[in-house]
């Protein structure tokens, strides 16, 4: 493609982005978080639409450089760092790759299936994800599991430490399922230290750019598009999007599915990323949630730009 095609249609994505930020700024529907305190305090008019592409440019419109909690968009980046130690086999022996039907931190479905977890993205398997890695000590784990994100964002991110409060001090349930793990041999550390790792990655702060060239890296099969570095191997991609496209957004991935096309993943801090392999990802940051904890502009504004932009792998 020449230089002027590639411009016009970097263009066209700017103008399309800017006009979902338009035309989805007033929808009101939804409501922040409030199990965790700190998060029903993030203003809930904040809205940025971020779309990196394979080759390093990064476009954005609305607020996209405030820093929000990652939450549950954390799963994904602990999982590729995961399946790059021990291995996309035993991955899905230990944790799995299919869908509960329950809400995220849905115990029901725990004991419906033996206490085994079911897939990376439910609390109880992204708990024991971070309980699978190697480490010597709870700052072992931990610093493994940051220096991982901090090659998938090009830059050093940081806890927010009254997120990490607020949600230590509220993770009871998340505990809960940690020692249940424990009970029946699926928990592979110490379930306190899994979970504070696991709370702790949660509340990583970054800005809707940080996620884009984060998801831009998965985009790009698994070299990160600014800095270049290969991050994860592309072996590893596949089975990354399958569980995207498989739970990304929890009861709701059926449906978000039926309007991208493309694997997502949300977080209740307000964040959604949807990957366009070998092409860019998007992020949106809105923190107004549905009631399974998936942004609600965000989800509009994947469904809207994936059919302007033609995105959806559904219909190549
Ligand atoms: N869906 C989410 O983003 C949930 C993450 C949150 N830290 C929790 O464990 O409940």
């Amino acid at each position: 493609m020449s230089v002027n095609q590639n411009q016009e249609q970097r263009k066209q994505v700017l103008d399309f982005m800017t006009s979902a930020h338009q035309q989805f700024a007033s929808v009101k529907e939804g409501a922040n978080a409030s199990y965790i305190p700190y998060l029903a305090s993030v203003p809930s008019n904040l809205f940025g639409i971020a779309v990196a592409f394979t080759d390093g440019e990064v476009l954005e419109v609305g607020d996209t450089q405030y820093e929000f909690a990652i939450e549950s968009i954390s799963k994904v980046f602990t999982l590729a760092k995961v399946l790059e130690e021990i291995g996309k086999d035993e991955f899905k022996a230990k944790i799995g790759s299919n869908a509960t039907g329950e809400p995220f931190n849905s115990v029901i479905a725990l004991e419906l299936h033996n206490e085994h977890p079911y897939n990376p993205f439910d609390n109880a398997g992204a708990i024991a994800t971070v309980s699978l890695l190697n480490a010597q000590s709870s700052d072992d784990r931990w610093n493994q599991i940051i220096s991982t994100y901090n090659l998938f964002a090009g830059r050093n991110l940081t806890v927010n430490d009254e997120v990490y409060k607020s949600e230590s001090d509220t993770n009871a349930h998340n505990r809960g399922i940690s020692w249940l793990l424990k009970n029946s041999g699926n928990m592979y550390t110490d379930p306190d230290q899994a979970c504070d790792v696991y709370t702790r990655q949660c509340s990583v702060a970054i800005t809707c750019r940080d996620l884009a060239i984060m998801g831009g890296t998965i985009a790009n099969h698994g070299v990160n598009p600014v800095t270049k570095k290969q991050v994860v191997s592309r072996q590893n991609i596949q089975p990354i999007l399958a569980e995207m496209m498989m739970n990304g957004l929890y009861e709701n991935t059926g449906n978000w599915l039926y309007t991208t096309g493309l694997p997502g993943k949300s977080g209740v801090g307000g964040g959604i990323l949807a990957i366009v392999p070998g092409t860019c990802a998007l992020a949106v940051f809105s923190p107004p949630l549905d009631v399974h904890g998936n942004s609600v502009k965000g989800q509009k504004v994947g469904a809207f730009l994936s059919e302007k932009l033609g995105w959806s792998l559904l219909n190549k």
